[in-house]
């Protein structure tokens, strides 16, 4: 029987996200031992565990189907693979960055100037957009101390919080890309593969619907449901039981988390109360 193959990264930032997403999806590996492959025991799928500059490249050579990666490290690869979903995890931004002391007025500042990154590609790319000319250096990591040790005048690298910057004198000037972590899979899977492949995004796809989504139960007059319906957007329509108090009723339905806050005043002036929110393993359409 066919088996997918997926590449994740070894060892990072991305490493632990990535081993839950496949756990949420129910799919269960035998304890790490520090191997690099690992076989799930109750789906057909094997783990590759590489660093995470060889995922794109190992997918697209397909000695794994699909992999997960950042959408910067995929950028910079520039290879021919299909780019299936954005995972929600892995959150950053890939950015120009100088001394503090510089008084930066603009891109044209980079003119003539040297930049250190370990994403030649992706920056080239945006110097040619900007019509800036200037010299790329790379360097494969640690890419922050550059300026410090006289190796260029500027960096291109991730920043999230910010602090490596800071803690080696520099200040984030021009925003090059934003990028989260994502999942890809080479072009000419057979169709066996396929089919696993869709089960899988299938689950994917139903656990990340639930991480945006709230279940929300409150308590409300009946002569304000209507009102209270028309702001609570339900998957369809929401839930409506009657209480064992006259005139009232339990409501039930689903809402974005990012929306729960601004509607929340807006269902107490209406008058509802004991109002329950609770997170949602997953959600299937
Ligand atoms: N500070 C950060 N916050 C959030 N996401 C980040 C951060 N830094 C990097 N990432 C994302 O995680 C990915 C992996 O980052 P990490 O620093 O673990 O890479 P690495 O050191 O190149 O790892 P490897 O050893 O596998 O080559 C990055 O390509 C980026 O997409
Ligand atoms: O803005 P911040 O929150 O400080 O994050 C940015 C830093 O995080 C990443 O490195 P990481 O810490 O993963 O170490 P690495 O360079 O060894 O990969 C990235 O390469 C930056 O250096
Ligand atoms: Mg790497």
């Amino acid at each position: 029987m066919s088996k997918l193959k997926i590449a994740i990264q070894k060892s990072g930032r991305l490493s632990e996200k990535s081993l839950e997403l496949l756990k949420e999806c129910g799919i269960k590996f035998p304890n790490g031992g520090g191997k690099l492959i690992a076989e799930s025991k109750n789906f057909p799928i094997e783990v590759l565990f590489l660093r995470d500059d060889d995922v794109t490249k190992y997918v697209e050579q397909q000695v794994a189907d699909i992999g997960i990666i950042g959408e910067n490290v995929y950028l910079e690869a520039n290879l021919e693979v299909n780019v299936l979903e954005y995972l929600g995890f892995g959150g950053c931004r890939l950015s120009l960055a100088v001394s503090k002391e510089v008084d930066y007025q603009g891109i044209e500042y980079f003119e003539g100037k040297k930049i250190a990154t370990s994403y030649p590609f992706v920056l080239e790319k945006y110097l040619k957009e900007k019509g800036v000319k200037a010299s790329i250096e790379f360097i494969s990591g640690s890419v922050e101390i550059a300026p410090s040790i006289g190796l260029a005048n500027g960096v291109c690298d991730i920043v999230s919080s910010g602090s490596t910057l800071m803690s080696n004198g520099l200040k984030e000037v021009e925003k090059v890309l934003d990028s989260q972590a994502i999942l890809i899979s080479n072009k000419a899977l057979d169709k066996e593969k396929q089919l696993l492949l869709e089960k899988l995004l299938f689950r994917i796809k139903s656990v990340l619907n639930a991480k945006e989504r709230k279940y929300i139960l409150l308590n409300a007059p009946n002569d304000k449901l209507e009102q209270i319906i028309s702001i609570l957007p339900g998957m369809k329509s929401p839930t409506i039981l009657p209480l064992a108090d006259q005139g009232w009723s339990s409501l039930h339905s689903v809402i974005q988390e990012d929306q729960f806050w601004e509607i929340i005043d807006e269902l107490k002036a209406l008058g509802a109360e004991g109002i329950l929110v609770a997170p949602i393993e997953k959600m299937i359409y």
